[in-house]
């Protein structure tokens, strides 16, 4: 390695790997014209053709003595000639005449210029060497219970196999060992070389890494470096010894539920949330006065109770909410996280951020404008399907403005019906996870208080349902699932190695003391203390309670320290314990739930995704199948209205941390939005990961086999079709493993061949040995799709027929 320099190994990048005379420089061409006719003549009682003699020179830089040397001792003289004898009987073109391969498995011409290896190999750490009993070939080739033992015994027979260490896990070493029965040594790399002439060379030819292994190494030095700046292990021992058992039973005796206000754009949603507020005593008469003042001063005097929400500027002087509002209120029973979101359809991405915070929504139906938001241009279908995509089960709907509806039963029971039956016909909820009732939010009737106003509704207040949903939601939560928490909010500490973050804990448990990573950016960071802000029923002041535990469920706000880096963490990162990262991810597969939409959507169609608080052009990468309603799947191109499909979506722009559906019910959904519109919302099934320790493993694990591989071929001359047949059945056995290994990581291997069309640019998975039996392989290349970079490429992975 020390031999290349940078220059060479780009000059390698970008050359052809075969020998082309089209391509040669003036130069080249030149020196090739005077010192053929030389090389002709010495050469003129061996059986090499011009095109041989040609590409000899060049792999020896036009060096005719150095030529001469390689056409005498070239294994021409028992593989070529039986090549030539077979093309004789066949009419089969030989690779060797066409394609610039070498026997020896790499052309000279694809090393270094600078570099020449003739030596043989210097293995400076042999512990031991075990000579193999030489075997007839022909007899192994008849009782051989596999091909992969009769091509490999051939070369077992004329080699030394240098024991190394213990045996390794690796699948090739093991399949290798399995198939040569050497003596149960262990070993992590076998290094092979033969007595024979041809078996010299070939060795020689690995002693030094090709520029194929050091494109290799490179790159896994780059995934090694990326590997570097993963996490390194903080301290994640919680700062207090609790009983955590104990500590989240205290929890669990007042639980917490989460809810998202939803509705068309002016139902009454923040007023219903204010009056409860108010109601509750949370809110206290002062500071409903002095909003009522100012309100007024602006000619809204309506919204007094919306602003309690409403609490910027611009939604003020709008009337009109424009992004997602949080409070956390604690009765003497119960804890609740109230979400209050847009309802304006500029807003609906908002929106889409409250629902995958909340467990349960609460609808909000202005009774006398029901149509308008019940249209398909109103928000009411859009939201409640949204909800129900986010995996939200459980609905309440309030039917509100009843004063203006003269608290009509029959306005009332009429909203109801078309209301569930569009929840339970169309969006599938049960019926039982479906609450009605009558309010007035801006007087406050049936929200914390019983209305006189409503005789005919015996059932329980707003307060009263959402008290008895908290109790029959709550469950206790699995200490055990791997802590998640989605970043909803940033704020900046003084100090530039802080930072606090706040958001719901949506999985686990976590504790101050612990080490968290933060997604994408992989920012370590030790959370220093844990705190939920609560306002409790008749007070008005806000607490800062500190917690020795969070849960799966509550929104809270962690103090992070000791960060590298504050810049990188964004809203809609996710929080893990550090010894569970989440990787983020460029493309996954899923299965989606068209809406209604306009026109249909074809691979490549581009969308805007919604996940975790953030949005992120997308493509549609793939589309695997459509889904019946019988649940059969079906090949389709293109998606239109309401179907159900597998698909591959990719994000454009940015990779996300994603859990898949199974792993989280909550976290593994997305919805898909274009134009301004919802167009589908989707589970996650699958993610392409790509996992650096991985591709480094992967690469590490080629570069190591791919010498072997071609030495296997080299040593593997097949003389008729079933011979070649087990040849490609043991080379695809190893290729086999290389691509389980590189397909986990998103790789597509591709074989290209110039004397077989159907060959070439074939997919790994649909090699088939019956199909290339009389095919010549001139190269092997891998490339990641991730990246679009090729991972390797080797022209030297060849055979002759
Ligand atoms: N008569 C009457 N008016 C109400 C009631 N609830 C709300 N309103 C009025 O409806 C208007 C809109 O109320 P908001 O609470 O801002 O409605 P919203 O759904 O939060 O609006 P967005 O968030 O912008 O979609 C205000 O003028 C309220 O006073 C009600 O029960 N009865």
């Amino acid at each position: 390695m020390g031999d290349f320099d940078d220059d060479d190994f780009r000059d390698y990048e970008n050359e052809d790997l075969g020998f082309d005379e089209d391509e040669l420089n003036d130069d080249e061409y030149d020196q090739l014209q005077q010192s053929l006719p030389r090389l002709q003549g010495l050469a003129k009682n061996y059986q090499v053709d011009d095109k041989t003699l040609k590409e000899t020179l060049w792999n020896n830089y036009f060096s005719v003595d150095d030529a001469f040397e390689e056409v005498k001792h070239k294994p021409v003289s028992k593989l070529e000639l039986l090549a030539q004898q077979r093309r004789q009987r066949t009419g089969l073109r030989g690779l060797g005449s066409g394609t610039g391969v070498g026997l020896l498995g790499r052309p000279a011409a694809t090393r270094p210029r600078t570099q020449k290896q003739q030596t043989q190999p210097d293995r400076p750490s042999r512990v031991e060497v075990q000579e193999q009993p030489p075997a007839q070939p022909e007899q192994e080739q008849e009782q051989k219970p596999d091909p992969f033992a009769a091509l490999l015994q051939p070369l077992v027979a004329a080699s030394e196999f240098r024991i190394l260490a213990p045996r390794s896990a690796n699948p090739i070493t093991s399949l290798f060992l399995a198939h040569v029965q050497l003596p149960s040594h262990t070993v992590p790399e076998i290094n092979l070389y033969t007595n024979n002439d041809l078996a010299k060379k070939a060795a020689s030819n690995f002693v030094k890494p090709s520029p194929d292994e050091r494109k290799v190494q490179k790159l896994t030095e780059k995934v090694a470096d990326i590997k570097l700046k993963d996490p390194k292990p903080v301290a994640s021992k919680p700062k207090q010894k609790i009983n955590v058992d104990a500590e989240l039973a205290k929890k669990n005796s007042k639980p917490n539920l989460s809810f998202i206000v939803i509705g068309h754009v002016d139902s009454g949603k923040s007023t219903m949330i204010g009056r409860l507020l108010y109601d509750l005593g949370i809110v206290d008469s002062k500071t409903l006065h002095k909003l009522t003042k100012e309100s007024d001063a602006i000619g809204k005097s309506s919204f007094s109770l919306a602003w309690i929400m409403d609490q910027t500027q611009e939604e003020r002087a709008r009337g009109v909410t424009v992004d997602i509002c949080q409070t956390q209120i604690e009765t003497d029973a119960a804890k609740f996280t109230i979400i209050d979101s847009p309802g304006h359809k500029d807003y609906v991405p908002q929106m889409i951020n409250g629902v995958s915070q909340a467990d349960l929504a609460l609808m909000i139906i202005d009774a006398n404008s029901f149509e308008s938001g019940f249209s398909n241009q109103g928000q009411t279908k859009e939201h409640l399907t949204i909800a129900k995509n986010l995996g939200i089960e459980r609905c309440v709907v309030a039917v509100n403005k009843m004063d203006v509806a003269q608290w009509s039963q029959t306005v009332y029971d009429s909203i109801c019906t078309q209301i569930e039956q569009f929840l339970v016909e169309e969006l599938e909820f049960e019926r039982d996870n479906l609450i009605f009732l009558p309010s007035s939010g801006f007087l406050g009737d049936n929200v914390v208080s019983k209305s006189k106003n409503l005789p005919w509704y015996k059932g329980p207040t707003l307060m009263g349902v959402l008290e008895q949903e908290n109790r029959e939601m709550s469950h206790p939560v699995d200490k055990s699932s791997p802590f998640i928490m989605v970043i909803s909010d940033i704020q900046d500490s003084s100090k530039t190695d802080e930072l606090l973050v706040s958001g719901r804990v949506n999985s686990g448990v976590i504790q101050p003391g612990q080490s968290v990573s933060i997604s994408p950016s992989q920012e370590v960071a030790v959370v220093d203390s844990i705190s939920i802000t609560t306002s409790n029923v008749g007070s008005s002041a806000t607490k800062h309670n500190l917690q020795k535990i969070a849960q799966a469920g509550e929104f809270v706000e962690l103090k992070l320290k000791k960060l590298a880096s504050t810049e990188n963490i964004k809203v809609g990162d996710v929080a893990t314990l550090s010894s569970n990262v989440l990787q983020p991810v460029k493309k996954f597969k899923c299965e989606v739930r068209l809406f209604n939409i306009d026109r249909p959507l074809l691979v490549g169609t581009p969308f805007v995704l919604f996940k975790n608080g953030i949005s992120v052009p997308s493509r549609l990468s793939e589309i695997e199948s459509i889904i019946n309603k019988d649940g059969k799947a079906k090949k389709r191109r293109h998606l239109s209205s309401n179907n159900r499909a597998v698909v591959v979506v990719e994000l454009l722009e940015r990779e996300l941390p994603l859990v898949t559906y199974a792993q989280d019910h909550k976290l593994g959904r997305i919805v898909l939005r274009k134009d301004g519109l919802s167009i589908g919302a989707g589970k996650i099934l699958q993610l392409v990961k790509f996992w650096p320790d991985r591709l480094a493993r992967s690469l590490a694990l080629t570069s190591w086999v791919l010498p072997i591989l071609r030495f296997a071929t080299v040593s593997s001359w097949c003389d008729d079709s079933t011979e070649m047949e087990s040849f490609c059945r043991c080379n695809w056995r190893l290729i086999s493993l290389i691509t389980d290994e590189i397909s986990s990581i998103d790789c597509s291997i591709w074989f290209t061949d110039s004397n077989c069309a159907d060959f070439s640019s074939s997919k790994i998975d649909s090699f088939s040995c019956d199909s290339c039996w009389s095919c010549c392989w001139s190269r092997f290349e891998a490339s990641s799709e991730y990246s679009g970079e090729t991972v390797f490429s080797t022209a030297s992975w060849s055979t002759e027929l």
